[in-house]
């Protein structure tokens, strides 16, 4: 069986424990590859690597750094299918998806951060005739990047390009439950002639090996991407060492669709906002409120297109929805469909755990699930489930639909439907959410700020946010 080796200093190494962890396929529900169980020993090396790495990759020039970033882009666009097709094995997710938007998107990062490292500024303030203050930004040193299981090669990238094109160096965790794609992507960084130290991947639990770079003095920064709970820890680890951090975490997001507008587009796109990735995407619409005069309308054409949805191999093209991530995560999601019965709610269509046919009766799948008859405050409307389940609720004002999408303690992002521009511009300023998109939904700008609110998080990426969040600020006061 394959083993998943960790990649500190350039070389791939097995975990100091020499213990490994079960990899599981969760489409057939099997495990088909060891990750490494690294511990403290492992991170300690991997800081080591990168602390010594970083005086000659942080004063390289900047259009090397780039040309290394963009050699490695280039060998995921090349590996694309290899990369896509480990991505759907390792998660769960339709190939197609992974060949269309992870993979894709991977490389886009990378390309993006290092072409973005060339176009930077900085800042002068001349004070009258008596002095010049100019800000430098300096590379704050090694950066800890800890990336989820939903979007792997996508997120893991979306971190450590920022990181390494700003000229830190790296120690990366990305998640015990999908490592594959990262392990080949080190496989690249070799090919591509990243310096060894670089960027070190470190594989492994979260509370052993994430934990351990949490709590490692030598990271002066910490960019983290998933659950809530998880946010807290590190937040709670990192905070008193004075680290620097962001944290992009979890969300349960309000789709709100009034009754003017584009329906189809409304519907198609609620369609992607609440099933891509079997739901398991932070962004996901997972509270769809409909004006009441469109709410019949509405409900009718959404359980029509969500019942026409194919669940079942992801390796196969026409899949929509493949396999949830990991047992236990199948578990979770379908003890919320148990609770959202107890609150009430009505199940219209999915609710189901299902067993396809053949090679995937194993695997771990859930039915689209669409729910109604609850109300905003019940734990189905207020905790993040993270699957392919959504409830429906009617508005009648859009007083009220700004108090429903405002109801959770969560404001990550928000959809928003309506041809009434002065409309648009109200609600999306009244709702409480880092991103807000009006008639569209993860149509994404890489250039633009992200993260969220309250608990979705602190900090923003995108763009020149991701940068600067790796470069340490000084001003420079020179007198005339
Ligand atoms: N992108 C998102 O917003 C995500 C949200 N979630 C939410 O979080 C819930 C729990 O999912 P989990 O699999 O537990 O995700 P998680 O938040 O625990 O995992 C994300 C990453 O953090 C690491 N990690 C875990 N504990 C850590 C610690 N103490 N210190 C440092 N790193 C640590 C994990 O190994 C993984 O690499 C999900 O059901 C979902 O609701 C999960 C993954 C992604
Ligand atoms: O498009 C992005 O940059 C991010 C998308 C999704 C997440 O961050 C997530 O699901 O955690």
């Amino acid at each position: 069986m394959e083993k998943i080796l960790n990649y500190i200093d350039g070389a791939f190494e097995a975990p100091c424990s020499d213990q490994y962890l079960d990899n599981y396929d969760p489409s057939i529900g099997k495990v088909y590859s060891l990750i490494p169980d690294s511990d403290e020993r492992d991170v300690n090396k991997a800081v080591d690597a990168a602390t010594r790495a970083f005086p000659a990759w942080s004063t390289l020039p900047a259009q090397e750094r780039s040309n290394i970033l963009q050699k490695l882009a280039d060998l995921i666009d090349r590996d694309l299918d290899k990369l896509a097709l480990a991505e759907s094995v390792d998660n769960g997710k339709p190939v197609s998806l992974a060949r269309r938007l992870d993979i894709p998107r991977a490389s886009a990062n990378i390309r993006f951060f290092a072409t973005a490292i060339l176009h930077t500024s900085t800042e002068t303030h001349i004070t009258d005739a008596e002095a010049i203050n100019y800000t430098t930004h300096a590379p704050i040193g090694v950066a800890g990047c800890i990336s989820p299981w939903n979007l792997p090669l996508y997120l893991f990238s979306w971190k450590i390009a920022p990181a390494l094109a700003a000229g830190c160096t790296v120690v990366g965790k990305p998640s015990e439950l999908t490592p594959m794609t990262a392990f080949l992507f080190s496989k690249l960084c070799v090919e591509a002639g990243l310096p060894k130290g670089v960027l070190n991947i470190v594989h492994g639990l979260g509370a052993k090996a994430g934990q351990a770079i949490a709590e490692h003095p030598g990271v002066a920064a910490i960019s983290f991407t998933g659950g809530t709970v998880t946010g807290k820890k590190i937040a709670a680890t990192a905070a008193p060492m004075f680290k620097k951090l962001s944290l992009e975490l979890g969300g349960k997001n309000p789709n709100i669709i009034f009754a003017d507008c584009d329906f189809e587009n409304a519907v198609a796109t609620s369609i992607q906002s609440s099933f891509a990735n079997q739901g398991e995407i932070c962004l996901c619409g997972s509270r769809i409120f409909v004006e009441r005069p469109l709410y019949e309308k509405f409900v009718e054409a959404f359980v029509k297109k969500t019942k026409a949805l194919v669940l079942g191999d992801p390796l196969l093209n026409e899949t929509n929805l493949g396999a949830l991530v990991s047992a236990a995560h199948k578990q979770k999601v379908m003890s919320y469909i148990q609770t959202a019965k107890q609150e009430g709610g009505k199940i219209l269509t999915g609710g189901n755990a299902v067993n396809p046919t053949g090679r995937c009766a194993e695997g771990y799948f859930i039915e689209p699930t669409i729910i109604t008859g609850l109300n905003e405050h019940c734990r189905t409307n207020q905790e993040e489930i993270f699957g392919p389940v959504v409830t429906i609720m009617p508005f009648d004002t859009e007083a009220e639909a700004i108090a429903l999408a405002n109801s959770t303690p969560y404001g990550l992002s928000a959809t928003l439907w309506t041809e009434n521009l002065k409309r648009a511009h109200r609600v999306s300023a009244a709702v409480k959410s880092g991103i807000l998109w009006v008639n569209c939904w993860l149509f994404r700008d890489l250039r633009t700020p992200f993260g969220g609110m309250k608990q979705s998080g602190v900090g923003r990426e995108g763009g020149w946010h991701a940068l600067k969040f790796f470069l340490e600020v000084k001003n420079i006061c020179i007198k005339l």
